[in-house]
């Protein structure tokens, strides 16, 4: 249960890098040792360089929108608001998957692929007023959930459903059914949109308590704004003046980037636990250190790269290429575990 909200002083991404400094500071068993963000900016430096990595890459993914328009706004808010827990116990090939034009999809992109699919049959599920009312059994026939070639349920499904129902009531009841119009009373402030989404929505208000101190994290409220932001390129409906606040997202992904590179390091009763079982309840201390010593290590590579002179990578494109790094080179990120929370927050 979200815990009574931390004081609105400061802007909500202010919040999020303050808490994860603070719990850095006081963690046990997660540490972001400074010669791993010495050698993790080397390397990003050098291979963000070379791919030349930016916004312009977000819509030229198959399952991303390809227009900067209306309903991509719309689709962005459905899927960051039901961007969260994808993990599975399962091996690969028994996991919950989707395939869509010869692709089998799993994890997070077979949530965009299972929404892609509704869409083409005329199930417009980026419409808030059709999710806003959408029944357990359509549900289900957009996931598939009843389809025996399905190995698995998605994840979280009935969370999911309650997700769709608690978002869909307020955009219909208080912004005509459109996150755009929302969005449109921000007047171009990311910190804005943030505040105003933790403040509307529950599910996306992703604060917890550490060692007694309220802490925010705020991951899906703010990979939204990140998510708009790259789809529109920084213009119109993404011209965040204020984008440079956002922090990392704290997922349970770029993570195992972080500790690949050495900017973030276990203790060995915390590697041990994540070995063995890996499962943590959603505020659990090692859950709440892990991801903010996530938030804090991508905060100190985005530091070092200033400092080198690198002023136009801002903690989003860090955060964007460390989890395709991640999903890219899963063979050499499978010995690095992952703690596995059952969380609407991420
Ligand atoms: N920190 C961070 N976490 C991110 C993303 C994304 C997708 N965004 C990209 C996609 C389109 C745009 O190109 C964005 O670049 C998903 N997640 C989280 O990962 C987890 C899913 O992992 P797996 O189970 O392996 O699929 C889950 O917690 C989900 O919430 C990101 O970018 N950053």
């Amino acid at each position: 249960m979200p815990v009574a909200s931390t004081p609105r002083t400061t802007t909500p991404s202010k919040r999020v890098l303050d808490s994860a400094q603070f719990i850095s500071r006081r963690s046990h068993d997660v540490s972001v040792p400074t010669k791993g963000i010495l050698h993790a900016t080397k390397e990003i430096q050098h291979r963000m360089k070379q791919s030349n990595y930016s916004t312009s890459s977000w819509k030229s993914h198959p399952l991303n929108p390809k227009t900067a328009d209306s309903s991509a706004i719309e689709w962005i808010f459905l899927i960051d608001a039901l961007n969260f827990s994808f993990w599975t116990s399962r091996p690969t090939n028994e996991q919950y998957a989707v395939t869509l034009d010869e692709k089998t999809y799993r994890g997070y992109w077979s949530l965009c692929a299972a929404v892609n699919r509704a869409q083409r049959e005329g199930v417009d599920l980026a419409d808030a007023r059709v999710y806003a009312r959408i029944s357990e059994d359509e549900l289900r026939q957009v996931f598939r959930t009843d389809d025996p070639q399905v190995q698995e349920e998605i994840p979280m499904f009935q969370e999911r459903l309650h997700v769709l129902h608690e978002v869909g009531r307020v955009l219909v009841d208080k912004y005509q059914g459109r996150f755009a119009n929302l969005l449109k009373e921000c007047h171009g402030s990311a910190q804005a949109v943030v505040e105003r989404v933790v403040g509307e929505f529950p599910c996306f208000r992703d604060e917890h308590l550490y060692r007694g101190k309220s802490v925010a994290m705020y991951k899906r409220a703010q990979i939204l704004v990140a998510d708009l932001w790259a789809c529109f390129e920084g213009c119109g409906a993404g011209a965040f003046k204020d984008i440079d606040q956002v922090t990392m997202f704290a997922d349970y992904r770029v993570p195992q980037a972080l500790y690949h590179f050495g900017a973030l390091r276990y203790s060995p009763r915390l590697m041990k636990h994540l070995r063995e079982d890996g499962k943590l309840p959603s505020g659990h201390p090692w859950e709440v250190e892990i991801r903010a010593n996530s938030i804090w290590a991508v905060e100190c590579i985005r530091r070092q790269l200033q400092a080198d002179g690198c002023k136009d990578i801002n903690a989003v494109l860090i955060d964007f290429y460390m989890w395709d790094y991640a999903k890219d080179n899963a063979e050499a990120m499978q010995d690095i575990p992952i703690h596995l929370t059952r969380s609407v927050f991420y």
